[in-house]
């Protein structure tokens, strides 16, 4: 550790490029130069000829070969990689959402030269940014976007430049008119499949860098690059690093980068936020969802900074901590930056990764003020999806220092009733804007009394969650034209399309969804039907829609109190059986309705894909569709918590059942 730490701080980039790359892959395609057929589908189908060049550094008959979309992978029969087919649906929607931003990011590049030809005012950095505007309108920065552009000679590569804020003001002279092709980096790489991917399917695309910290990773990704022939061999390098490493070491140079863990992704997200150029796309999954849904809030907290609720929305929560914690990135407690160099006033910046408790060191001095750049980043998600068994987040980083004030305005706390089903947000900051200035102020509260005004019960509070919008409906739209107008080359285009189809009726700006029957079985009633609530809540005048993670889900601008209401007139001629009178629902029930519910049928009670019966929701393609174990891996209740009962039902568990380890002693109102 200790000779490391010495070679880190005395040495350069060198040192991590030359830790990196072995003699078999230093170039790969040097060693592609022998012509490979693009197009195989067994290893069988291999004349002698492609096969010999192969063979020489493996046994083919120790591999299957599997194929997706348009790359193929070599499986070593013992499987020591990771591999999970049911991930096709998220290489599926990455590649879509790649598609989408090489195009946005031609258009806003486009849109930045024709600006810099226009004389106009100029506009300074620091101008504060219409807080409403960014919140309610995500689309606001795809206008004004940084398109990060090619660095002139002069210029240092630790430092691409970017256009963000004033692009004329900093760029004038500096950029080049040509948009190079975006550079992406598969932080977590395993098989290489996704990277392969990437380079063969995605038109425009640059180069690809997967990385790994497992040797044979690298070696079957290095393997799967040659058997992907020349367009792969010249556009996909491997290399065997640590990615936090790598990405602290390569500020600002990736247009890119995924981060597709096995698990949390929060310790990867620091380096992963500042490797990213100005106007580039962090994508970015969580597969530990149990953490994430409130099974161990504390695990959760630790990790991501934000407390979690079991409620029905969770899954959605779990999207909305995944955000804020990016934007926030917490996790810069276990990592020590030491700006070591300057040259041109551009630093170098070294990364050493110690376990502080390892080394019984203080926390605060290592607040270093080497954290400015990263305090200045901000993000703005596109796209953030759930879908099977983990969450997922497509997010573009900028810098602005003006920017980075709205932060607290799109993060809020979330109060839970623990008797019903109310949650109400509270914001942490909020504006006073006077004449044309603006003033940041931490946000009014709290917002609720002590106990629920509904039922009389205690609150939890979860959170900050980013209660911004999530999804950027403009950019949903064109990767579903997208996607539609080449099903083709979407393997899992059915999935796809559905979950971008519910996404796109979802309402932006309402976080968080009510669950029809938990609402029902507090009221121990029959439940309405979701077309005669939905027309109900219509009806009092406010906005509803479902939402992709449930499709019970009913999201709602409406004020909880008239939910209750609705709820309240529905039994009225619906009647319940008496329930004891502490009871959360006995509660809500022996108030009067003041709002008269109407229940006549509303057009717009159901979605307009309902309508056409446009899939939403697809059932899995399989049983026990989601996360595998590795194959003779022993199974802990670590896994069940990761993966969740489902995936590893089949396996004996080799510690204490995950009922005991998961509970947490706190009511579940759902
Ligand atoms: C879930 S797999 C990646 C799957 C891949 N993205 C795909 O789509 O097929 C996660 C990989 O991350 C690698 N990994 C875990 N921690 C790492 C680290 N600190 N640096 C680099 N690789 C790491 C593991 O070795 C594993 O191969
Ligand atoms: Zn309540």
């Amino acid at each position: 550790m200790l000779s490391i730490l010495f070679e880190a701080l005395t040495g350069s980039r060198a040192f991590l490029k030359s830790r990196s790359f072995s003699p078999l892959c230093r170039h790969s395609h040097h060693l592609c130069s022998r012509k490979l057929p693009n197009e195989r589908s067994s290893v069988e189908e291999m004349g002698p000829a492609d096969g010999d060049h192969l063979a020489a550094s493996f046994n083919l008959s120790d591999f299957t070969v599997i194929r997706e979309g348009e790359a193929e992978i070599l499986m070593h029969v013992g499987n020591e990689v990771f591999y999970n087919k049911s991930q096709i649906n998220n290489r599926d929607m990455s590649i879509a959402v790649l598609r989408t931003f090489i195009s946005k990011r031609k258009q806003e590049h486009e849109a930045m030269l024709l600006r810099r030809k226009k004389p106009g005012p100029k506009v300074a950095e620091e101008t504060a940014v219409d807080p409403e505007a960014i919140i309610m309108d995500s689309t606001t920065h795809n206008e004004k976007s940084n398109v990060h552009c090619e660095v002139a000679q002069e210029i240092s590569q630790d430092e691409p430049c970017s256009i963000s804020g004033d692009p004329a003001a900093h760029q004038e002279g500096k950029c080049r008119a040509e948009l190079k092709p975006p550079r992406v980096l598969e932080a977590l790489s395993a098989s290489g499949l996704r990277a392969l991917r990437y380079a063969r399917e995605v038109d425009g695309i640059g180069q690809v860098v997967a990385l790994d910290k497992d040797n044979a990773c690298v070696e079957a990704c290095r393997r799967n690059i040659k058997f992907n022939g020349s367009v792969a061999c010249s556009k996909v390098e491997s290399h065997l690093a640590d990615a936090r490493v790598y990405m602290l070491t390569h500020p600002k140079e990736f247009d890119v980068v995924d981060l597709d863990r096995y698990g949390s992704p929060s310790v990867f997200l620091d380096s992963a936020v500042q490797s990213v150029v100005d106007g580039g796309i962090l994508m970015c999954t969580a597969t530990d969802m149990a953490v994430l849904c409130g099974n161990s809030g504390e695990v959760c907290y630790s990790k991501y900074g934000s407390y979690p609720l079991r409620g029905k929305y969770c899954h959605e929560m779990a999207l909305r901590i995944v955000l804020s914690c990016i934007e926030v990135t917490p996790e810069r407690k276990t990592l020590l930056v030491f700006a070591l160099h300057c040259k041109q006033n551009h630093r170098v910046l070294i990364a050493v990764f110690i376990s502080l408790s390892d080394l019984s060191l203080n926390l605060e001095s290592f607040e270093m003020q080497s954290h400015a750049n990263r305090y200045k980043r901000y993000i703005v998600p596109v796209l953030s999806v759930h879908m099977d068994f983990y969450v997922r987040v497509f997010v573009r980083i900028y810098t602005s220092a003006g920017a980075m004030k709205n932060t607290p305005l799109k993060l809020s706390y979330v109060y839970q009733c623990t008797g019903c089903d109310s949650f109400h947000l509270q914001p942490i900051g909020r504006t006073v804007s006077k004449n044309s200035s603006v003033r940041y102020l931490p946000g009014f509260g709290p917002v609720v009394d002590q106990e629920c005004s509904d039922c009389g019960k205690n609150y939890n509070m979860g959170g900050p969650i980013w209660s911004a919008p999530i999804n950027d409906l403009e950019w949903i739209n064109s990767i579903l034209a997208d996607i539609k107008s080449m099903k083709n080359r979407y393997p899992a285009f059915d999935r796809i399309s559905a979950v971008l189809t519910s996404i796109s009726e979802e309402l932006p700006d309402v976080p968080l969804f009510l669950s029809l029957h938990s609402l029902s079985a507090t009221l121990k009633c029959t439940s309405p039907s979701a077309v005669i609530f939905r027309s109900a809540v219509i009806n009092a005048g406010y906005r509803i829609s479902g939402s992709h993670v449930n499709p019970l889900a009913l999201k709602t601008d409406a004020p909880m109190d008239v939910i209750w209401d609705i709820m309240r007139c529905w039994v009225k001629n619906h009647p319940v059986k008496a329930q004891p009178p502490d009871q959360a629902g006995s509660v809500i029930l022996a108030k009067e309705p003041v709002l008269q519910a109407n229940f006549t049928r509303a057009a717009a009670s159901v979605s307009k894909a309902q309508a056409k019966k446009v899939a939403r929701f697809l059932p899995n393609p399989e049983r026990h569709w989601g996360p595998k174990v590795r194959a003779g891996r022993h199974i802990t209740s670590k896994h069940i918590s990761l993966l969740g009962a489902d995936a590893v039902n089949e396996h004996e568990t080799g510690d204490e059942p995950p009922s005991k380890r998961n509970k947490t002693g706190e009511s579940d109102p759902s």
